[in-house]
């Protein structure tokens, strides 16, 4: 396999104007259970304003669960969440709709629906949370196309005709549809070749920093980690058990990051300017 080009690692998140970065998300004392079965337990996770978030954590450990409980999709147990100041349970529909208006969402393997091409997949959160005219709808998807860097005609393909990493892009242009201020990306380059994984990395930190985008990425990439991301944070033991830049969590005594960072794959794909002692 080929080595991902390798570059700057982590940085720390951009508050814009000087200010103090601002948590856009806040999740406090989490429990999720499915039955008997505890995933998330005192989960505390702050997702700073500006900032491209990786969240690791072992195989179901509960990522995935996490980012739909942030996203209101899983019922919690017990714990607050707060998203751009408003604690999510207070909200009332239309508050909800609002809020849901301000999130982007890519979830693994692109969810695009097959039978619709790109554009029409791109206006489906139009359509269902704008009222646009045809003429506004066409060129707004047009402007996402390109966004994601997808040639024009890939507007009129459907899924099935498109490449792994042009699904991506496809996905992240609908993710991209109604202007969010947050997206969460369900492990964006998984399944993509080191070279497309790169360029996707290169996309996300192109549009957080045209955008301001806040991204919130669960990701099992080491080089997206080293190389996209300002913060991380890690999932064990039912918690965040770390939080923080890359050096945060090659310093850490967890068993868990210890294995994880200080594996032989990580090691040899870490920054140069950046070793385990
Ligand atoms: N709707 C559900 N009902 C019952 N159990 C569930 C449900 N959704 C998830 N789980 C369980 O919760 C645990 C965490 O799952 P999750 O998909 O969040 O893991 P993950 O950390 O994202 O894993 P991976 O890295 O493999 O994608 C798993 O044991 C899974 O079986």
């Amino acid at each position: 396999m080929l080595d991902r080009p390798s570059q700057a690692g982590p940085r720390e998140p951009q508050a814009s104007g000087g200010e103090e970065p601002e948590a856009v998300i806040r999740v406090r004392d989490l429990k999720v259970a499915f039955g008997d079965k505890v995933i998330m337990d005192g989960l505390d996770l702050d997702v700073m304003r500006g900032e491209i978030l990786g969240f690791v954590g072992g195989s179901g450990q509960g990522k995935s669960v996490l980012t739909r409980t942030i996203l209101g999709l899983v019922r919690k147990q017990r714990g607050s969440i707060e998203v751009f100041g408003e604690n999510v349970d207070k909200l009332d529909p239309r508050g909800r709709r609002r809020l849901e208006r301000r999130f982007g969402v890519m979830f693994q393997q692109g969810a695009l629906f097959s039978a619709l091409t790109v554009k029409q997949n791109i206006q489906v959160p139009m359509r269902e949370y704008l009222q646009l005219s045809p003429g506004l709808l066409e060129e707004l998807a047009m402007l996402k196309i390109e966004m994601v860097g997808l040639k024009p005609d890939a507007a009129d393909k459907t899924p099935s005709e498109l490449s792994g990493g042009m699904i991506k892009r496809a996905a992240l242009a609908r993710a991209l549809a109604l202007d969010p201020e947050i997206v969460f990306l369900d492990e964006p380059t998984s399944g993509l070749d080191p070279i497309g994984a790169a360029e996707f990395d290169e996309l996300i930190m192109t549009l957080k920093q045209t955008l301001g985008l806040t991204v919130f990425m669960v990701t099992h990439d080491l080089d997206s980690l080293y190389v996209a991301c300002d913060r991380i944070a890690a999932l064990a033991d039912k918690r965040v058990i770390a939080v923080g830049p890359l050096a945060t969590m090659l310093a850490s005594d967890h068993p868990w990051l210890k294995a994880y960072f200080g594996g032989e794959r990580a090691r040899a794909r870490l920054p140069a300017d950046q070793t385990r002692t």
